[in-house]
């Protein structure tokens, strides 16, 4: 199979996509609304990524699923609407990702978005938001890039947030974040510390790990495989699972959904970034998954977390 990249319409929102594909038969479809990936594939054409099964999402909405990009706020930490305006926003292909170099890889895309005089009303501070989505065998890359191209400093929070396909939340066991401090937002932003060895789910969480190690292991011992998230630029980590409560007020989850997904984001929320004019901020994030075998012990998370 050639390497392909494919612009179509995707049938549930009518906006363009982006479809990479991977000569090991991997894939990764990214909206240009909310630049957005939403669907990566293994070689296996596993999906990875959670997007609700109700499509009920239409633009100017985020679709629920995939990876939206939260900026210039996440959650609802300061007075713009909750994760920002970016993700329901139109992006267009960057022709100049500069200084990044041109991608080589034909399974590889840059996306902008750039601010306007509408959202100036909103966030008055010029802007260019840039994203390089890298597809690459059982990896998937994302690159994002604040440019401050104003005149006056600006200073935000901002997230890529992973929607994980799983088997059951309540089967999966999170390893990585043991002993950091965390803000719950189910207890009115509280800092807490995390006492477990690893975090596994009975009801609602919605957190903010503060500054991280850079490697989060997710373990699903039912997919028998390991997703790790591995994160540059970007210290803190948020978990999200509605549980069943809350999905049901959310129109976008339909029965099971709430089991099927988690979202373990990489962000900056503690600490905003600030720029100056003519600066530019870079975080990354590599999300990769390891096939394994649970009698094999492949899945004893300090194998794959490298300790
Ligand atoms: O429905 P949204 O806007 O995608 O947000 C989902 C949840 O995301 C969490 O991070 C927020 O703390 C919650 O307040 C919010 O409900």
């Amino acid at each position: 199979m050639q390497t392909q990249v494919g612009l179509v319409d995707d049938s549930s929102t009518g906006y363009p996509k982006i479809i990479l594909t991977e000569p090991t038969g991997s894939s990764a479809e990214v909206l240009l609304y909310g630049g957005q990936v939403v669907s990566w594939k293994n070689d296996r054409r596993e999906q990875l990524l959670f997007r609700s099964t109700k499509a009920l999402t239409k633009p100017p909405k985020t679709i629920r699923g995939g990876i939206p990009i939260c900026f210039p706020q996440f959650g609802n930490s300061g007075s713009l609407e909750v994760h920002g305006f970016a993700r329901n926003k139109l992006w267009a292909l960057d022709p100049c990702p500069s200084p990044l170099p041109p991608s080589k890889s034909q399974s590889s895309i840059d996306l902008i978005l750039k601010s306007t005089e509408d959202d100036m009303r909103t966030w008055p501070h010029s802007f260019e938001l840039r994203l390089r989505v890298v597809l690459a065998p059982g990896k998937l890359t994302l690159i994002s890039r604040v440019r401050n191209t104003g005149s006056k400093v600006f200073s935000f929070t901002f997230a890529m947030r992973n929607y994980l396909s799983i088997s059951d939340v309540s089967e999966i066991r999170v390893e990585g974040l043991e002993t950091l401090d965390y803000f719950d937002n189910l207890m009115n932003g509280e800092m807490f510390t995390e006492q477990t060895d690893a975090i596994t789910f009975d009801g609602e969480v919605d957190r903010v790990y503060l500054r991280t190690p850079t490697k989060i292991a997710v373990i699903d011992h039912e997919k028998k495989r390991t997703l790790v998230v591995r994160k540059e630029g970007l210290p803190d980590a948020a978990l999200w699972s509605p549980w069943d409560k809350k999905a049901k007020v959310i129109p976008e989850f339909v029965d099971k959904d709430y089991k099927a997904m988690l979202c373990v984001d990489s962000a900056a929320v503690e600490t905003p970034i600030v720029l100056k004019p003519s600066e530019e901020w870079m975080g990354r994030q590599e999300l990769s998954f390891v096939s394994s075998s649970y009698y094999s012990g492949q899945l004893d998370p300090r194998k794959v977390l490298g300790y």
